[in-house]
């Protein structure tokens, strides 16, 4: 690879920050898109390469002496992707024939040739590119075709949260239904999303620290707080309805969502939560069915009794439907903005029409809420979802890519003053919410 100045006047990058009311994308050098096909990026595929060579032998043992070659394979695959990215190479259909390839070929064949590039593209449409592409190298081997190569850095998230975890359950056991404790709820769960790992490009981060307290230390952070309204379109309902959470990661934040859904239901406040997973592994740590799975499993065998508990309790909510997994759906896991959902998949709209609250966790859905744009920072969420309102939605986002709106005159500069970068580090939140 030539030098970065090379790079940069080889694929016309733009020495400056993402335009005003401009479709985010890496082709802007001092954007977070940039920074992060420069090197976040590049640096996940680099850990997946390397892990499939340092677990060969684990692999070989779960999937058969078979799968070497699928290893080896999968192994030079990925290298290549993450040298494509390095050399700005192009968006290319995908050739095999999975559920998901026909929308996502169609996709990219209605983009324009000159932005088939991973620079040149919008941003969410580069990046969903490349985990769609990561799995599309797995799924084309013999043996490792259902293989997460993920899962191992979600298990492990997950047992380092066992302290938190528990101190979270110990406090929730007796809760009350009131505004007070929900609101409470709906930022330990905001909060909860500071643990992804794809920020860190895999880096763990243990949550450490007593959560309530820091459900007050962080007030200041909170930068938008529409809980109010969040607990009116819940406790305002007959408690007869569905609330969806569209999950976002595994470990802390998941167990996090699970207790906020619990006290949905024991509370009354509607007869049952779906959850949404991702259908292939996704921005490193989202939830997959089977992570949910494992971590009900994982609580239910705990030594610690009240953990255990916990697990079982979740584990018979599901047998008793009052949590379900919604059915897979590849729109997740797709390029398209939520605005487009109705057109591309009308059926997954109608069924979020049936919540009486869809809540959308973290920070790619509120790209995808957005649509990778840099609107005005005090545009307000309603004219950003671009008419995007199958139900009353809120979305729980820690901020950790440069967009947002809804913030009041003002604010955006004072943070920029503050810290040019805080928009990048998952420091800041917001809960919005729209009516339907
Ligand atoms: O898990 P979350 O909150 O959706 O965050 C996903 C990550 O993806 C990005 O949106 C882009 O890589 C980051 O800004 C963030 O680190």
């Amino acid at each position: 690879m030539g030098s970065e100045t090379d790079f940069d006047a080889k694929n016309g990058i733009v020495d400056g920050p993402t335009p005003p009311h401009t479709e985010l994308a890496a082709l802007y050098k001092q954007s977070f898109a940039y920074y992060t096909f420069r090197v976040r990026l590049p640096s996940t595929l680099a850990t997946i390469a390397d892990s499939l060579v340092k677990d060969k032998d684990v692999l070989l043992a779960t999937y058969g002496a078979a799968a070497e070659a699928d290893i080896e394979q999968t192994t030079k695959e990925v290298r290549q992707l993450r040298d494509d990215i390095l050399s700005n190479g192009p968006l290319l259909p995908f050739g095999e024939n999975d559920s998901d390839s026909e929308v996502w070929n169609a996709f990219l064949e209605k983009l324009p040739k000159e932005k088939r590039t991973y620079f040149s593209v919008c941003w969410l449409y580069a990046e969903c590119y490349m985990y769609r592409k990561i799995s599309s190298i797995f799924r084309a081997t013999a043996h490792l075709a259902a293989y997460d190569y993920f899962s191992q850095q979600k298990q492990t998230a997950t047992k380092l949260s066992v302290d938190a975890m528990l101190a979270v359950a110990k406090a929730t056991r007796h809760n009350e239904r009131n505004s007070d404790t929900f609101r409470q709820l709906i930022k330990l769960n905001l909060w909860g999303n500071r643990c992804d790992l794809s920020i860190t490009s895999g880096k763990q981060v243990k949550p450490t620290g007593n959560a309530f307290d820091q459900v007050t230390d962080l007030e200041e952070k909170l930068l938008i707080d529409g809980t109010a309204e969040v607990w009116k379109a819940l406790d305002g309902a007959s408690g007869e309805g569905i609330v969806d959470i569209i999950f976002d990661n595994a470990g802390y934040e998941l167990y996090t969502d699970l207790i906020l859904a619990e006290y949905i239901i024991d509370k009354g406040l509607a007869a049952k939560v779906r959850f949404n997973p991702k259908a292939i592994p996704w921005f490193i740590s989202d939830v997959m069915e089977h992570d949910f799975h494992w971590a009900l499993q994982f609580l239910a065998d705990h030594p610690d009794p009240v953990l255990s508990e916990v697990g079982k309790k979740w584990q018979r909510l599901t047998t008793e439907g009052k949590f379900e997994l919604s059915p897979l759906e590849h729109f997740w896991t797709s390029p398209y903005e939520f605005y487009r959902m109705p057109e591309v998949n009308p059926s997954l709209y109608d069924r979020l029409k049936e919540a009486q609250l869809v809540i959308f966790k973290g920070d790619l859905n509120y790209r995808k809420l957005l649509g990778d744009f840099s609107w005005d920072s005090t545009e307000s969420f309603e004219t950003c979802l671009r008419g995007f309102r199958p139900s009353n939605l809120c979305t729980l986002r820690t901020i950790k890519a440069d967009l947002i709106c809804g913030l009041g005159a003002g604010v955006a500069d004072q943070l920029f003053a503050k810290d040019k970068e805080w928009m990048l580090t998952g420091e800041y939140g917001v809960i919005q919410f729209a009516s339907k």
